[in-house]
């Protein structure tokens, strides 16, 4: 038995049949009776009443026999129905024979999934006979001579509730009939307008009625038509005014009269045209970004950056080769896909964190790469480069870190830096750079409890070295001053050059007077010595103020002018000496 889906579809197709005046009975596999529509009847009464589900062939072949046989060649019953059995399963080739008054044409089907599916068809008529204007009326008597002359259709009401457009061909393609869904189809206001013509002047006909603008898509499709109608055949797709389609599918009747389903799939061209669409921009996109990727990849690998990505995992899953370089790792370590802490660990083993501060240390030791916001600080690697080392988080896990070398950089800052805090002639660090030291020690006496002395130094008799040698010599002269102060002052000590012939001596970790005086004097007497430049013996001397922080004050500007009224005095009390302040 064929499953119901299939049941269901040939009692339809039986349905449709009584339509056309086509008998329909259907046989399974085992030649047993499985479906029949009402024509069956018309045409074979005497099994009106008796056909039964499941009833074998032969069954329905021995009352169709017992019915036409005559008494003498009744005998030979059984004969016939062997025959008739093996023909049914056996026939391919439609044959007709006579009965109760009838020519009848009948062919048989095998239906994959059903078995086996014979229908019956009264001969055809000439065609002037088969429109159905001409058909029989409604509820004729089938034994009436002519009833059965219309092999068309005999109601019309049928075809025109079926969604589908349906045009009927003689067998020179000449329309004989159409449904009303084939006149919305092809804007056909009346049916006998199609009646007598080929498909493709009802084609022109349409796109003459609506067809507006772009006309290519009507000579495409009269092109197609015309080729499918007279060669190729149907199955076609043909475009219809206001961007329609149909699709014409063709069954051919026996009678050479042909039958066009006219199937509307403008919806299916639109679908299609979309998923086209798609497709194509899909493929753009995929084009796109296998050009950006590309593109990414040849900016990582020649870009002047290093450039880590780390995994939500902590793995280091890509790692350019600006940052194999930066960081002298090897390349078949990075290949292995490593977690961070095992990059970490091989780095750590090299000795390449030993010049770094304990801070990134301890950041580096317990890093696994997974960050919630940026970070950048500055690495200095064991060859003396300085690596900066910035991280951001990625989005949904992991960072991007990044290696820059800045050595250079670094280098000129340095450089800026120390232009900006020292004198550029003697090196010692200049007035600003001096005060900001000594703001910072003042800052720090309370937390360190440990006071300082400023000494404030000022040349005596300078003035005619410049006025009889030259600045040159003045120059080189302040040069060699410098250098006793800075030989007198102790390691942690600052020596500055206020201007001119002023410096200035911040004394750490001197919390008595006599400590700070006993340097002053030191300094007199080293200034006081004489000495020689570019040939000329030369001898100047010293005058010495002295402050103490906190006693005396711990604002450095405070202290600075303190410690220079205490060397005014002792320039009036004679040169060449040293004051205390307040004393
Ligand atoms: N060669 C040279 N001379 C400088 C420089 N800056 C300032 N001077 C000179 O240093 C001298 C400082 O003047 P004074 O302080 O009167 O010189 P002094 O002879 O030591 O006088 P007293 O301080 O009163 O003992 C001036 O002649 C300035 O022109 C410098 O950078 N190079």
């Amino acid at each position: 038995m064929p499953d119901d889906s299939r049941l269901r579809l040939i009692r339809a197709l039986g349905d449709t049949l009584d339509g056309l005046d086509v008998a329909l009975c259907a046989f399974d596999d085992s030649d047993c009776t499985i479906a029949w529509n009402r024509t069956f009847f018309k045409f074979f009464p005497e099994h009106d009443g008796y056909v039964h589900e499941g009833e074998p062939y032969e069954a329905n072949l021995r009352r169709f026999y017992n019915q036409r046989l005559d008494a003498q060649e009744l005998p030979n019953i059984e004969r016939y129905i062997t025959a008739g059995v093996e023909r049914h399963r056996a026939q391919t080739r439609p044959y007709s024979f006579e009965h109760r008054g009838l020519r009848v044409h009948v062919s048989s089907l095998p239906i994959d999934g059903v078995g086996r599916v014979r229908v019956w068809r009264a001969e055809a008529l000439p065609v002037q006979n088969t429109h159905p204007a001409q058909a029989a009326p409604a509820g004729a008597d089938i034994h009436e001579p002519g009833y059965l002359r219309s092999p068309v259709i005999e109601s019309t009401e049928l075809f025109d509730r079926i969604p589908d457009g349906l045009m009927i061909c003689a067998e020179d393609q000449r329309i004989q009939w159409v449904n009303q869904p084939f006149m919305q189809m092809y804007n056909l206001s009346d049916r006998a307008v199609a009646a007598g013509k080929a498909f493709d002047e009802v084609y022109r006909h349409a796109w003459s009625v609506e067809g507006q603008g772009d006309m290519a898509p009507f000579y495409d499709g009269l092109s197609i038509l015309q080729e499918h109608m007279r060669f190729a055949g149907a199955p076609f797709e043909v475009p219809l005014p206001r961007s329609r389609w149909s699709r014409v599918i063709a069954k051919q009747g026996s009678d050479g009269t042909v039958f066009y389903a006219h199937v509307d799939i403008t919806e299916f061209k639109r679908q299609q045209r979309l998923l086209a669409q798609a497709e194509r921009s899909a493929r753009d996109s995929e084009a796109q970004l296998r050009e950006k990727s590309i593109l990414l990849e040849a900016t990582l690998e020649n870009m002047d950056q290093g450039v880590a990505k780390i995994s939500a995992t902590g793995v280091v899953e890509l790692c350019n080769r600006r940052a194999l370089e930066l960081l002298e790792l090897p390349a078949e370590l990075m290949e292995s896909k490593p977690t961070l802490m095992n990059v970490l660990a091989y780095l750590r083993a090299r000795g390449e964190f030993k010049g770094a501060s304990q801070d990134i240390q301890d950041m580096l030791l317990h890093s696994s790469g997974g960050i919630d916001q940026q970070q950048v600080y500055d690495r200095p690697r064991p060859d003396g480069r300085i690596l900066e080392v910035q991280t951001v988080p990625i989005k949904g896990g992991g960072a991007l870190r990044t290696f820059t070398d800045v050595t250079q950089r670094k280098q000129a800052e340095q450089q800026i830096r120390h232009v900006a805090e020292h004198d550029g002639l003697t090196g010692l660090l200049n007035r600003t750079a001096f005060l900001q030291a000594l703001q910072a020690a003042a800052t720090d006496v309370h937390r360190l409890g440990r006071g300082f002395a400023v000494l404030y130094v000022d040349l005596d008799g300078f003035k005619p070295v410049n006025d009889r040698y030259g600045h040159a010599v003045g120059d080189q002269l302040l040069v060699w001053v410098a250098r006793q102060l800075t030989q007198a002052a102790r390691e942690d000590d600052l020596v500055a050059r206020l201007g001119g012939d002023e410096f200035a001596l911040l004394q750490r970790g001197v919390s008595d007077r006599e400590s700070a005086y006993r340097l002053a004097d030191r300094l007199v007497q080293a200034l006081g010595r004489p000495t020689q430049i570019e040939a000329h013996a030369l001898q100047i001397g010293a005058s010495v103020g002295i402050v103490l922080s906190p006693s005396d004050g711990a604002e450095a500007e405070e202290l600075l002018r303190k410690a220079d009224s205490a060397m005014y005095l002792a320039k009036a009390t004679g040169r060449g000496c040293a004051r205390i302040y307040g004393t």
